[in-house]
């Protein structure tokens, strides 16, 4: 039922646009803590895992240890960096755990069990002939460590001109970033993410997520680019054209 319009409940989230909670989050700073604090210790016992397995045994499904690790810094850096740099937007939404909900829950499961299904089955055989299948998961490695750095930073770099969602209104703290490694690249928070993306189905050893991966982050970042820049546009004009010619994306065939 909506709330009437002049009730402290719809002030308080015309107030805060960013608050947003969705259903079922806590919107107490208990909720956000107990769920940091399960976030951090998921994240200790993927580490820990992760170790003990390469450490003692040869099994393949290091893998999977791995990627759980992985996962876990990377929503948990997704939290702390806009804690830290963007507080005010600061929520429960900002682990990033519920965005584009089912669909990207349904392809880290799936990711997870084209790994545990063919490690198991198939424990010896690479999908690429010779040693190029460790090849293929040291640079999966390479990209998934690279491309958390280049998001995090990114994030901290712009502060308060980063938000999760894209906005559709200028505030007065949004100003254009184009320094560091945003006179790189004019998205370095998106190539982080679809590189890692990517990456982390390379040393996951997964052919069939690694096309489907690279085809969804793709179409979605192309799309993501298009709709945000037309905003950039309109909140900056000449000097986002300018920025746009002179710098690119470095993702294939986005943002032109
Ligand atoms: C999820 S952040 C992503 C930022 C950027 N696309 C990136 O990949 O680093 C989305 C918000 O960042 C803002 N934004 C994107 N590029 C920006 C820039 N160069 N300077 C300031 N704000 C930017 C957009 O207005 C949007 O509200």
């Amino acid at each position: 039922m909506d709330s009437p319009p002049d009730s402290p409940i719809a002030q308080s989230a015309q107030a805060t646009p960013d608050k947003a909670y969705l259903p079922g989050q806590p919107k107490s700073l208990e909720g956000i803590a107990i769920r940091s604090f399960c976030l951090g210790i998921a994240l200790a016992l993927s580490v820990v895992s992760m170790s003990l397995t390469l450490v003692y045994t040869s099994s393949p499904l290091w893998r999977l240890p791995f990627f759980m690790g992985a996962l876990s810094t990377f929503h948990f850096l997704e939290f702390w960096t806009t804690a830290k740099y963007n507080t005010p937007v600061a929520n429960i939404g900002s682990f990033l755990l519920t965005a584009n909900w089912p669909a990207y829950a349904i392809a880290h499961m799936a990711a997870m069990l084209e790994c545990l299904f063919t490690k198991l089955v198939f424990p010896n055989r690479s999908w690429a002939p010779l040693y190029s299948g460790h090849i293929i998961a040291l640079l999966g490695f390479i990209m998934v460590f690279a491309g958390q750095f280049v998001r995090s930073a990114a994030m901290v770099q712009a502060g308060q001109s980063f938000n999760h969602t894209v906005q559709h209104r200028k505030k007065d703290s949004h100003n254009l970033v184009t320094t560091g490694l945003y006179s790189f690249m004019r998205h370095p928070a998106y190539f982080g993410f679809f590189y890692w993306g990517i990456g982390t189905q390379m040393v996951l050893g997964n052919p069939f997520c690694f096309v489907a991966y690279t085809i969804v982050l793709w179409r979605f970042f192309s799309a993501r680019v298009k709709h945000e820049e037309a905003l950039l546009i309109k909140f900056f004009g000449d000097e986002y054209i300018n920025y746009k010619k002179r710098v690119g994306t470095l993702i294939p065939f986005v943002g032109h």
